[in-house]
């Protein structure tokens, strides 16, 4: 079954928002597992808008199911991520100051620097994956870098998939099945919510993980953080 990452930026929205400790990210993470969460996902940003580096060295060393950090590789976040050594590191193409992430990897153009950032992941035994869109070329030469994995970015299923849901899933269908042919793991995630996930999920074929949070985080406010992770889960485990 897919693997439901839950991405708590936006827990540390919120607490940032005041100053102080309220809500305990630390806490919510442990919360999350507890609750059923088969991941815990951050992106720690340059600015620190949301995720702050310290909540990514207080969280790792007890993150007890999968810990999956994101984000552009500068320096400082590899240093970062080398240093907890996380699960896996999901390679983002983030500028500092895009509002939230809005495309996926150039794997032609981006070769050299994705093998050289995968391979140092990988001498820290770390599983590394890259966010990518719907784009045949940049899947294809996906392989090259040796990344374990890719991330398909969903942004236009969830945009799409209101107005025409068979005609949103198809690329991600097809992408799914290209990327397994040629050996890569398939993660996906952004703007994933509890309307879209189960026919996303139920249409695209060897999926490994799902990493949902703004919409998540949002329906938690509704409903309570267990319900809410409860009822992703089931339609996951309904796919
Ligand atoms: C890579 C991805 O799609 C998400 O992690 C997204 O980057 C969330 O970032 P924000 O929570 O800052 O919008
Ligand atoms: N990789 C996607 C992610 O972690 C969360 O994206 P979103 O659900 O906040 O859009």
């Amino acid at each position: 079954m897919t693997r439901l990452s839950v991405n708590i930026n936006k827990v540390a929205t919120i607490r940032n928002a005041r100053g102080g400790n309220i809500p305990n990210v630390f806490q919510v993470a442990m919360d999350c597992e507890r609750f059923g969460a088969q991941g815990i996902t951050v992106h720690p940003r340059p600015d620190e808008r949301h995720i702050r580096y310290s909540d990514v060295r207080e969280i790792a060393p007890h993150v007890k199911t999968e810990f999956n950090i994101e984000g552009y590789p500068t320096r400082k976040f590899l240093d970062l991520v080398t240093e907890v050594k996380p699960t896996q590191v999901t390679l983002v193409p983030d500028p500092p100051d895009v509002l939230t992430s809005n495309a996926g990897w150039d794997t032609v153009k981006h070769k050299t620097l994705l093998q050289d950032v995968v391979a140092e992941l990988h001498e820290h035994n770390i599983r590394a994956s890259i966010f990518i869109e719907t784009d045949a070329k940049m899947i294809e030469a996906a392989p090259e870098t040796k990344t374990d994995r890719i991330e398909l970015y969903t942004e236009s299923y969830a945009v799409g998939f209101g107005q025409n849901r068979e005609q949103a899933v198809s690329p991600f269908a097809e992408s799914a099945e290209l990327a397994h042919s040629i050996g890569l793991g398939i993660n996906a995630g952004h703007d994933l919510n509890l309307d879209n996930l189960e026919y996303f999920a139920q249409n695209v074929p060897h999926l490994d993980e799902v990493s949902i949070g703004h919409a998540l985080i949002s329906d938690a406010l509704y409903i309570g953080l267990e319900n809410t992770i409860q009822l992703y889960l089931r339609k996951l485990q309904s796919a």
